[in-house]
């Protein structure tokens, strides 16, 4: 597992990360979510000892990460990192080497990549050849190619069309099933709600949430209902623990304040008449945390 505790750090007078803590548990495929400028950058960098954090701790199964743990690490930086005049294949058995990797395994893990990556066919073509969905595909096989046991990625999303987005999330998602954790960088929260279980968000330098989607969904206010009747609903203002939040002729949202009223609210409108809708409402994480992340 990877752990971050209170780690902090500035630039200059300008502090970017305050105490963030948060945790990558083995298996999982966790989403560190935030705007533009928010410190996501800055945190994975940290934990690929690239940058030096001013307070804090990191630690990769409970001990402090050094250089040989590091190379075990996979990473996708930002400014991505492969040399565009290599071809593609060459480039990855290459790096799997510099790992450590021997010939026979790297080619073949190299192969591997590719063909799930769906780019065989590029094989041979120099880096800067390629499309740029296709150099960041090369990007993620890279990282993949020396069969690291932590991976963490910058934006592997972005800039892919949703096709690719369904490839390069199948390989991630393989890779956690192993018992890899991968921590991926996102500024789109509806992208990252959508893929990931875990999420971590952070807004302005602090964590805002962390934790599984489930549980960040549910820890958000009073439990929403709506329920669409026959005729008007109106009367279900004069209903005990509920308080109605949008009230439309047959429709309405109400929250309740004590468990189990809902089902009070369900028993009355079956009294007085048919029944069309009754389903409770979950935000999306999108919604709970717009004003955090824009
Ligand atoms: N080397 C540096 N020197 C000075 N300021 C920096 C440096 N690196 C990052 N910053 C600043 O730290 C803040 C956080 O940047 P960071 O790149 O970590 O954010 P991010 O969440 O990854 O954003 P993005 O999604 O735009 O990549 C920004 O205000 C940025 O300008």
């Amino acid at each position: 597992m990877l752990a971050l505790r209170s780690v902090s750090r500035s630039f200059g007078d300008h502090q970017v990360l305050h105490d963030v803590s948060f945790e990558v548990g083995a298996g999982t495929m966790t989403g560190f979510v935030g705007a533009n400028g928010a410190g996501k950058t800055t945190a994975m960098r940290i934990i690929l000892g690239v940058l030096g954090a001013d307070s804090g701790t990191v630690s990769w199964r409970g001990s402090p990460i050094d250089q040989t743990t590091r190379q075990r690490f996979g990473y996708m930086p930002e400014e991505r990192g492969l040399y565009p005049k290599m071809k593609v294949a060459e480039q990855i058995v290459y790096l799997a080497r510099l790992h450590g990797l021997d010939q026979p395994t790297a080619r073949r893990n190299c192969a591997d990549l590719l063909e799930q990556l769906e780019l065989t066919e590029r094989a041979d073509d120099p880096v800067e050849q390629l499309s740029l969905g296709n150099q960041q595909r090369a990007q993620i096989a890279a990282a993949l190619a020396f069969e690291p046991e932590l991976l963490i990625l910058d934006e592997p999303f972005s800039g892919l069309d949703p096709l690719a987005v369904e490839t390069v999330l199948s390989v991630l998602r393989e890779r956690a099933r192993t018992g890899v954790p991968v921590l991926f960088s996102s500024h789109q929260l509806e992208v990252v709600e959508r893929l990931c279980d875990n999420l971590v968000v952070i807004a302005e330098g602090r964590i805002a949430a962390a934790g599984a989607r489930a549980e960040l969904q549910q820890r958000q206010g009073p439990p929403r209902y709506e329920l669409t009747v026959d005729d008007d609903a109106g009367w279900i203002r004069d209903m005990p623990h509920t308080t109605v939040v949008e009230l439309a002729g047959a429709t309405v949202q109400f929250d309740v304040t004590v468990a189990g009223a809902e089902q009070v609210v369900l028993q009355e409108a079956t009294r007085r008449g048919p029944v069309h809708s009754f389903r409770p409402i979950v935000p999306t994480l999108s919604e709970i945390f717009r004003e955090v992340i824009r």
